[in-house]
């Protein structure tokens, strides 16, 4: 029986080329840092526009929209009041006065819906709700507040007791907006005001973006399903959980593969297997230089190219993407706020450009500081924070505890504070720059 790979003789095959004298290996991996900024650069090179799909109206929410939206009709498409009241020819009105009213005859009534048969004659009115189309005799809209109204002789009467000008009270064809305007760009997020004009102009179906797919598996021998009971040594996964909702928050559809034990061959398996599958693939944990962090050799053993492995900031700095062809695999941090951060930075850009969003960054602001942070940043620093507008002022607090481990400054942030790396000593009050997770984005953050 061939006995099993150890962790440490793995090492010491991958690391054999790195021997700098004949008995000393280098077990640790040297790894130098790139700046943020060119590893989002290096992402962002894989940029796909994503396939193009029709969904239903009815389900297109959130979906970014494939093409733009034109006026293929002028709003509204025909002239109509925009009151209940009295359609009338407002040169019969040109005398009115509170003295001497001006009396017409009221010869018809129409709902919106409907559209006036008679035509109007010198002193007549037709009787008119908000929506209806003006009739195409009448030229001015009276509210019926504005009138008396009165019956002689079985007929229907009105009196108004001052002058109208033509076109008063007339909401115009296409006054909100006329055939052929450009309305909404493609890329654009399919909100409820996108939505109500997909309905405006007869969208049965939407060209939309596909939600691309994207896979998860969560590594780590430690972990524990949701339902598990806590046993020593064991912690529940919730990286994968965290991942798979920033994942739909971004427009992208989850794959959950499951977790894997730190094992090779596992996971060799199950990463290759799930390759085909997907359109990107999201490991967590298993990407430093730990015994049993086996993502660098699976890459390798798959032949992906590493676009960076290690990035200057803090918290995922060992943040790893590898590019296998066309598609790039995302080795996030097992660390739960260093995988948020590593997902923000890298995985949401590249999902929200491939919907063709024209600003698919998290959008940079400045902000007051609301607390001390004392620590110095030998790297760029993404602190889990909360922003709040405070007397029109953006403001910012940090939500919990500043290590990449920490899970609990997740729930509350909105923000991430950025502190530039080589500085220290950030104190209340001071302006400090933020991303905000919850923005509309930006075209591009980084310096
Ligand atoms: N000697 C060195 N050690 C470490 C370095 C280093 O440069 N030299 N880097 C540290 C940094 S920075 C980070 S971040 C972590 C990254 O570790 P990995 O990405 O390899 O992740 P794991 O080792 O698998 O796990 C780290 C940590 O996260 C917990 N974890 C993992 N998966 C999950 C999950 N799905 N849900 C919740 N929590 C999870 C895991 O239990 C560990 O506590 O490495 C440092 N070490
Ligand atoms: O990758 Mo680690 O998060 O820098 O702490
Ligand atoms: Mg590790």
């Amino acid at each position: 029986m061939c006995k099993k790979e150890s962790p440490v003789d793995r090492k010491i095959e991958r690391y054999k080329d790195r021997k700098i004298d004949s008995e000393v290996f280098h077990l640790v991996e040297r790894r130098k840092p790139i700046a943020v900024s060119e590893a989002v650069t290096r992402v962002m090179k894989y940029i796909k526009e994503g396939r193009v799909e029709m969904v239903s109206i009815d389900e297109c929410d959130g979906y970014y929209l494939a093409e733009e939206i034109k006026a293929d009709h002028d709003v509204p498409p025909f002239d109509k009041s925009p009151y209940d009241g009295f359609a009338i020819r407002a040169e019969d009105t040109v005398s009115a006065t509170r003295e001497h009213p001006v009396t017409l005859e009221v010869i018809e009534e129409i709902g919106a819906g409907s559209v006036a048969f008679k035509s109007l004659k010198e002193g007549e009115a037709i009787r008119i709700m908000t929506g209806a189309q003006i009739p195409a005799t009448a030229d001015a809209v009276v509210q019926f507040e504005l009138t008396r109204e009165f019956k002689e002789a079985e007929r229907d009467f009105i009196e108004i007791k001052r002058s109208f000008l033509a076109g008063d009270n007339v909401s115009k064809q296409g006054e909100d907006t006329t055939k052929g305007s450009k309305l909404v760009s493609k890329g654009a997020k399919i909100t409820p005001g996108v939505k109500a004009l997909l309905a405006t102009f007869g969208y049965v179906k939407v060209p939309v973006f596909q939600k691309p797919k994207v896979g998860i598996f969560a590594t780590g021998t430690e972990l524990l399903d949701v339902g598990d009971e806590l046993v020593p040594g064991k912690i529940r996964n919730s990286n994968a959980y965290m991942t798979a909702g920033q994942l739909k928050k971004a427009g992208a559809e989850p794959v959950y593969f499951g977790k894997l034990v730190d094992d090779f061959d596992q996971c060799y398996e199950a990463i290759s297997n799930a390759i085909d599958q997907v359109d990107f693939l999201i490991t967590t944990g298993g990407v430093s230089v730990g015994d049993y962090d086996y993502l660098p050799a699976i890459y390798e053993k798959l032949g992906a190219e590493v676009l960076f492995n290690k990035v200057g900031m803090r918290p995922g700095s060992v943040t790893t993407v590898a590019a296998l062809g066309d598609k790039l695999l995302f080795g996030l941090s097992g660390n739960p706020s260093a995988c948020y951060v590593g997902f923000e930075l890298f995985v949401r850009p590249i999902l929200l450009s491939s919907f063709s969003y024209d600003k698919p960054h998290l959008q940079k602001e400045k902000a007051v500081l609301d607390a001390d942070f004392p620590k110095p940043n030998p790297f760029t620093r993404f602190v889990r924070s909360r922003v709040s507008i405070k007397e029109g002022r953006l403001h910012v607090i940090p939500t919990g505890l500043d290590k990449s481990g920490s899970v609990t400054s997740l729930s509350d942030a909105n923000a991430l504070i950025l502190l530039p790396g080589g500085t220290r000593g950030f104190t209340t009050g001071m302006d400090v720059e933020v991303l905000l997770l919850d923005g509309e984005g930006s075209k591009w953050p980084w310096e």
